[in-house]
């Protein structure tokens, strides 16, 4: 019979890391915007997953800086797309709630332009480049000095009534 120790299969958690802004951004508080929904991307800021913050800078503009922890692994030792995409996807879309339009995203368009090395802290800017009608497009990339990572266009579509 085998015995389980009470360690085996625990994770261990990877330390803390320093995701403060750059000089100028302001912390940006998604939850009294949006609700407490996002936890995919956001919801364990201790974890091995994503760590995330937000900020604004004096132009208003959103920023995140963001960690990729272990648990967002694709190819060995690098992000999964899945897990850049999601980080895109609330990021732009939350850049548009933001800048005043209460929308979901329509649709989504990233370019991988270099894969990422887990454990990485980097980067997303964005860009209300448009809004016309019900349409606001918002551009972004994921970035860490000179290394683009990702980047992204996102048409959001404001939701009536809100
Ligand atoms: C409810 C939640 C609120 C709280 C949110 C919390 C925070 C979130 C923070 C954000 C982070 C998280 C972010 C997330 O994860 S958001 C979650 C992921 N996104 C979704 O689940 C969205 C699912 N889709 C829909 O709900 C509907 O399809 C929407 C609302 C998008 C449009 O359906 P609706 O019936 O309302 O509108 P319409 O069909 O008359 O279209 C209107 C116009 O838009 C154009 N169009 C539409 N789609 C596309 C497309 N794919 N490409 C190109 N164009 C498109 C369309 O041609 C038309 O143009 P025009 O003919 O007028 O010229």
């Amino acid at each position: 019979m085998s015995e389980t120790s009470p360690q085996q299969g625990a994770e261990s958690i990877c330390p803390p890391v320093d995701l403060s802004g750059d000089a100028g951004w302001v912390p940006f508080d998604a939850p009294s915007l949006v609700g407490e929904s996002l936890r995919f991307v956001s919801g364990e800021p201790d974890g091995n997953r994503f760590r995330v913050r937000y900020y604004r800078d004096s132009e208003q503009h959103l920023h995140a800086r963001i960690w990729f922890g272990p648990e967002t692994e694709g190819p060995p030792g690098h992000a999964h797309g899945g897990a850049v995409s999601a980080v895109m996807d609330e990021a732009l879309g939350l850049a548009a709630w933001a800048a005043g339009y209460p929308i979901v995203v329509g649709n989504l368009n990233i370019s991988f332009r270099t894969m990422l090395p887990l454990q990485k802290v980097v980067t997303v800017e964005s860009r209300v480049v448009s809004a016309q009608g019900r349409k606001v497009m918002v551009h972004g990339r994921l970035f860490c000095g000179d290394a683009v990572y990702a980047e992204g266009e996102c048409l959001c579509i404001t939701l009536p009534g809100r």
